[in-house]
């Protein structure tokens, strides 16, 4: 049996809710989904500023997951905060939906488009995509200009906007595939893929099944090099939780 830790970074319930489902979803049946949040932080993540705060709630959480001994760790937002910081941490796998989804869309399409929230997070997508090495598989990036939260406000507009700007940009990007750029979207991926004919990706769901894939290769982070534990130092104020004990 194996226990993979999900983090939705921000601190909105009913977006863990809604990511831990997508997650229980394609768990295989050997797989645990423990879903969780940061107890205090920023209740949705937006920016370079709130993925600064988030960083820290997801290392919390990190910490909490590896002495809990779980067997993988996922960090559910788009912009994947705190992810090479989290391998340093983890023992186990880190694996973040952004990069997940990426790799997924390259497996299954020559050439991808991103449909996310607000305009301005449109470059922490561009910037991953530079780290990852997809920027050339990257047809095109598109935002429905909602917050994050408008997900979770029960009225379906959100939902609506993104199944419109997918329709859009399979129309006009010439990409074969859609990559969903938020955790919030791990709902709508598997009905987008059957109306639309295309390969809707969403984050959430790729990475349980690379967590399962890397566990079942007996895979874990390097500590190796340049993600091994991070050098042992006195943390003082509200980062002394992080100090070895
Ligand atoms: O960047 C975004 O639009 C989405 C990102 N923000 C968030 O709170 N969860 C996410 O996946």
């Amino acid at each position: 049996r194996i226990r993979i830790q999900v983090i939705n970074p921000n601190t909105s319930q009913a977006m863990t809710n809604t990511i831990g489902l997508a997650a229980q979803a394609v768990a295989g049946p050997n797989s645990e989904i423990l879903a969780v949040c940061p107890s205090e932080g920023v209740p949705s993540i937006e920016g370079h500023f709130d993925e600064a705060i988030a960083a820290v709630g997801v290392l919390e959480q990190i910490k909490i997951g590896r002495e809990q001994g779980v067997d993988g760790h996922i960090i559910a937002c788009f912009g994947d905060p705190g992810l090479m910081a989290a391998r340093e941490l983890a023992r186990a796998p880190v694996i973040g939906i952004a990069e997940a989804a990426m790799h997924m869309a390259t497996l299954v399409s020559t050439r991808f488009s991103i449909v996310t929230t607000l305009p301005r997070t449109l470059i922490i997508a561009r910037h991953l995509l530079q780290l990852y090495g997809f920027s050339h598989h990257c047809a095109a990036l598109h935002a429905i200009d909602l917050p994050v939260l408008a997900l979770e406000d029960g009225s379906g507009m959100a939902q609506r906007k993104v199944r419109e700007r997918c329709i859009q940009a399979i129309k006009e990007d010439g990409s074969g595939a859609i990559v969903l750029g938020c955790g919030g979207m791990a709902d709508l991926a598997r009905a987008l893929t059957l109306e639309l004919g295309v390969p809707v990706i969403d984050g959430v769901s790729a990475a349980v099944k690379m967590v399962e894939s890397l566990a079942a290769l007996g895979l874990s982070t390097s500590k190796h090099g340049d993600l091994d534990y991070p050098e042992t130092k006195p943390l003082s104020g509200q980062f002394q939780i992080f100090n070895a004990e």
